[in-house]
């Protein structure tokens, strides 16, 4: 065994993801001596497996399905869809999973990058393990911050035979050539139905088990509900309140067998139950936090509790997996590190979008979020078809704008319909900055549009 190097960088930064690539790249900006450590791509799950992928493949079904609406509205279609343009423009997008050009970015920043698997070894020391080092490793203590970036990987549920058995994560449907002819999807949840309502769109028979009674447990049942109409017009089979008791493949086909007695069998199984975060592979024991916590619990600057000079960011602090929960973090440790001061993190007006068509736009808290909580809610639910914009748009102008307002400000909205996420970006700015209902209410929208739909909700509250 080789006597591992020993280096004291200025900060090290454990995972280059968004979160991690963030906070490295703008304390190398600043003049830091910063080690940024990976043992997969500089960038992480969302360029590569995650946000980008999986929205080229929506888009690119999203076209397929407008194609099919030209009849009745604008003349005569034939449309041929083909997975290979989606493949092409996936590999192109994730430069074929190569990460050169993310690498070099962060060492022109004057970052140094290290490819291998971190652990902590102590409160302030990481070894680091490389791919092919023959066994060599590398001790880093950083001498003014260490950042815990880890992100999170996919949950996969103890179901029976499950682990025996070759089952898809998003990394394999994001990097498969060919679509399957049919595919069983656990989970119910974003991945399950941005990816299910896309590949169903190129011919793929998907099959949608969800272990609660609703699709997107976590959103409004309004967005459930619609998106279950919608879902099952387009042909998916979609089956909620479901507990699959054994999976097994044979011949070729995956068969899961659930409590009630049904039996479903598809060619692939994408697993799509959630992500976890590993604290165990970190060995965030030698921060004192327990291998099984949910995330590493941090406070309002992003520093970890109970141990000095560490942050955490991203996915891995469990306060919502999305890029710009990432991104936003990031930036306020980086204020923190840096001693710039800034706004703490704040929670109340987060944004996250489903992209399936409809999307599913919403911030902060749902209505049963807010009653829980003891609030005086009053909730107004507008329609998106019956609009203006709606009779305009005619097929796929489903949605609807959902307001939970308390203390005459907004708690929480939902916009759903084609351009969800787009009219989310009001939504968002009201509940962050706490806009009075009145002011909201005394607001012109402009006409035709989809946002408009807000005004007839305020209206109604
Ligand atoms: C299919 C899919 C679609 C998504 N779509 C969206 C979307 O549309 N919008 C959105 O906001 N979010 C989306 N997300 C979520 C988004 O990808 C994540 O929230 C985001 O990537 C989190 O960033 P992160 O930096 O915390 O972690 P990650 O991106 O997971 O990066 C963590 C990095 O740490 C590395 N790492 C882990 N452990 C170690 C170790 N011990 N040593 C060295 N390196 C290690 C990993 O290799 C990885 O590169 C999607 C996710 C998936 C799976
Ligand atoms: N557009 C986006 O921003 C976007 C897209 C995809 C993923 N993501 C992020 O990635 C995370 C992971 O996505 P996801 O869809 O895997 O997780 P999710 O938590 O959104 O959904 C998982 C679903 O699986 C269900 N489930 C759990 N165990 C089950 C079982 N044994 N059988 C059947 N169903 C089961 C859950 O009830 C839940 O509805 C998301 O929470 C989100 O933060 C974001």
């Amino acid at each position: 065994m080789v006597a591992p190097t020993v280096s004291t960088p200025d900060a090290v930064v454990i995972g280059m993801g968004p979160a991690g690539e963030e906070v490295a790249g703008r304390l190398a900006d600043a003049g830091w001596d910063v080690v940024g450590i990976d043992e997969r791509l500089v960038g992480g799950e969302c360029p590569y497996w995650g946000c980008i992928p999986s929205k080229i493949m929506v888009r690119a079904g999203n076209l397929v399905t407008d194609a099919h609406r030209v009849p009745g509205s604008a003349g005569i279609s034939r449309v041929q869809s083909d997975w290979r343009p989606v493949v092409r423009h996936v590999r192109a997008a994730t430069d074929d999973w190569d990460d050169k050009v993310a690498v070099d970015r962060f060492t022109t920043r004057g970052g140094r990058f290290l490819r291998g698997t971190a652990r902590l070894t102590g409160p302030n020391e990481v070894c680091v393990s490389g791919p092919d080092d023959g066994g060599t490793e590398t001790l880093l203590r950083p001498r003014r911050a260490l950042v815990l970036a880890v992100g999170a990987r996919p949950s996969v549920p103890p179901v029976p035979g499950l682990a025996g058995t070759p089952y898809w994560t998003n990394h394999d449907l994001v990097e498969a050539a060919e679509l399957p002819e049919s595919l069983l999807v656990l989970g119910g949840g974003a991945i399950a139905l941005e990816l299910g309502q896309a590949v169903q769109r190129f011919g793929c028979q998907v099959t949608v088990l969800e272990a609660q009674s609703r699709l997107l447990p976590q959103e409004e049942p309004e967005a459930a509900d619609l998106l279950m109409r919608v879902l099952t017009t387009e042909g998916i089979e979609i089956h909620t309140g479901i507990e699959a008791v054994s999976v097994s493949r044979q011949g070729g086909r995956f068969t899961v067998v659930c409590r009630r007695g049904e039996r479903l069998s598809a060619e692939r199984l994408l697993v799509a139950t959630g992500r976890r975060v590993d604290l165990e592979r970190l060995g965030a024991s030698a921060l004192g936090v327990p291998a099984d916590a949910r995330g590493l619990p941090v406070d309002e600057r992003l520093r970890v509790l109970g141990a000095p000079g560490v942050w955490a960011v991203g996915d891995v602090t469990g306060k919502g997996a999305f890029t710009h929960m990432a991104m936003y973090q990031a930036d306020v440790a980086v204020r923190g590190i840096l001693g710039q001061g800034g706004r703490p993190a704040e929670y109340h007006a987060v944004p996250r979008v489903t992209f399936t068509d409809p999307e599913i736009g919403a911030v902060g808290l749902t209505e049963a979020q807010a009653r829980t909580r003891g609030l005086a809610v009053r909730t107004a639910v507008a329609d998106l078809a019956a609009s203006g914009r709606g009779l305009v748009h005619g097929a796929g102008n489903d949605g609807f704008i959902k307001l939970v307002a308390a203390d005459r400000v907004l708690v929480g909205a939902t916009a759903a319909g084609p351009t969800g996420g787009e009219i989310l970006g009001l939504l968002t700015l009201a509940v962050q900055a706490k806009v009075p209902l009145a002011e909201l209410r005394a607001t012109n929208w402009a006409y035709p549009t989809f946002h408009r739909v807000v005004g007839d909700a305020l209206n109604a509250l």
